[in-house]
């Protein structure tokens, strides 16, 4: 090969590379908005008026219009981008939405992208089964964003479970890619995607509702309420109540009824600190259960005690249950009614974060 065809080759390489370049990395291109008429936007723009409106302006793919201006202007945009996106990369959307397809279980809803994030909903009321160590390592990647409610949590039919979004308005595509391949190694090793709704079975609960107060017409029951509508809320029934003074023997003996009736859980409520007429902890370890904890380091809910008795779970719920609407009761109460043990770990676990003041 001569000098010439040499430099040739070279040039023709640059060429290559340049193009190939060009056909690889996403351009992005600025445009002023009053240039703006007639392009597209490449991606949805926000609003945010405080105390009135959070929310898309305008959708991606939007075409611009001269009376679109002044609406760009008030939410700080004087620019826009015209987006050629490169064949390694993905548009945030299409990023989002392929993050939230590989990590969900099918029973889940995905919705569309809005502003980049693919919110991902609940079709029953159920419990949260989210896999901690996948989460982290999806978000380890970096430029793109997994967000999730706690595992074990109580999600509602359309309660969100989680939401995926990448940070930038391209990505990589590898980045996408190795989640798609984190949660196919995870589905392989479970059975199960790494995050997932179990249904809620309705179960029917055995009540007892303890303080002489109550029982001799003082003041009127608010316990019994309280914990219908936790358990309602939550696919499940209280079968029956009954009351019973601060007497020892009369509150065993009306847990032993219970329990006979074959309830899948019975709760005893009140009488759960530290007055002499504080009798249910006492009787509930008389009536034969085996105490996992009385206590507990989550505020509200230390007084909270946790049990079997012949297998059933039992509890001993603390006044606060009956105005608070998130206690260490209701913490543990989707896996009680799913059926899951509770052991003492669990209640070790409840410490950590588990200031949220009463
Ligand atoms: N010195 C301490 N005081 C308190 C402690 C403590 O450890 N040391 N613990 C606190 C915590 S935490 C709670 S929770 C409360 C209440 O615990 P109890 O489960 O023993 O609640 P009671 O004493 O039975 O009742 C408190 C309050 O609520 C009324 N009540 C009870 N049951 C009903 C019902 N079915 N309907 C309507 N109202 C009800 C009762 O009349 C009392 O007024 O203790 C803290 N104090
Ligand atoms: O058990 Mo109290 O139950 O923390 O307010």
């Amino acid at each position: 090969m001569n000098e010439q065809q040499l430099k040739q080759q070279i040039r023709n390489e640059n060429e290559a590379a340049e193009y190939n370049s060009k056909a690889q990395s996403t351009s992005l291109q600025e445009v002023s908005v009053y240039s703006a008429i007639g392009l597209r936007l490449a991606h949805d723009l926000t609003q945010i008026i405080p105390g009135q409106f959070k929310g898309r302006l305008f959708k991606k793919g939007h075409l611009i219009t001269e009376e679109d201006i002044p609406k760009l202007l008030d939410i700080g945009k004087e620019h826009i981008y015209v987006m050629e996106l490169g064949e390694h990369d993905l548009h945030e959307d299409e990023a989002a939405r392929r993050m939230a397809q590989a990590l969900m279980d099918d029973q889940l809803v995905l919705s569309e992208p809005h502003e980049g994030k693919v919110s991902v909903k609940s079709s029953v009321v159920g419990i949260a089964k989210i896999a901690k160590e996948i989460v982290d390592e999806v978000n380890r990647i970096g430029e793109i964003a997994l967000a999730t409610i706690r595992n074990n949590q109580a999600v509602m039919v359309n309660g969100q479970l989680a939401a995926t979004r990448a940070i930038p308005l391209v990505v990589n595509k590898q980045k996408v890619e190795l989640v798609e391949q984190i949660a196919k190694q995870y589905r392989a090793a479970h059975g199960a995607a790494p995050i997932s709704v179990v249904a809620l079975p309705q179960r029917q609960i055995g009540l007892l509702t303890t303080g002489s107060e109550v029982y001799n017409g003082r003041i009127k029951d608010k316990f019994g309420p309280a914990v219908k509508a936790k358990l309602e809320a939550l696919g499940s029934i209280v079968a029956e109540q009954r009351f019973a003074p601060d007497d020892r023997d009369i509150i065993v003996r009306e847990i032993r009824e219970l329990v006979a009736c074959g309830y899948d859980m019975i709760a005893v409520t009140g009488g759960m600190s530290v007055d002499p007429d504080d009798r249910t902890p006492g009787a509930i370890a008389a009536s034969g259960a085996e105490i996992v904890s009385y206590g507990t380091p989550m505020l509200p809910g230390s007084m909270l005690l946790v049990g079997y008795i012949e297998g059933v779970p039992i509890v001993g719920l603390p006044g606060c249950v009956m105005h608070d609407p998130y206690t260490s009761f209701d913490v543990l109460l989707p896996r009680l009614l799913l059926g899951e043990r509770i052991d003492k770990e669990d209640i070790v676990a409840l410490g950590y974060g588990g200031l949220l003041g009463c």
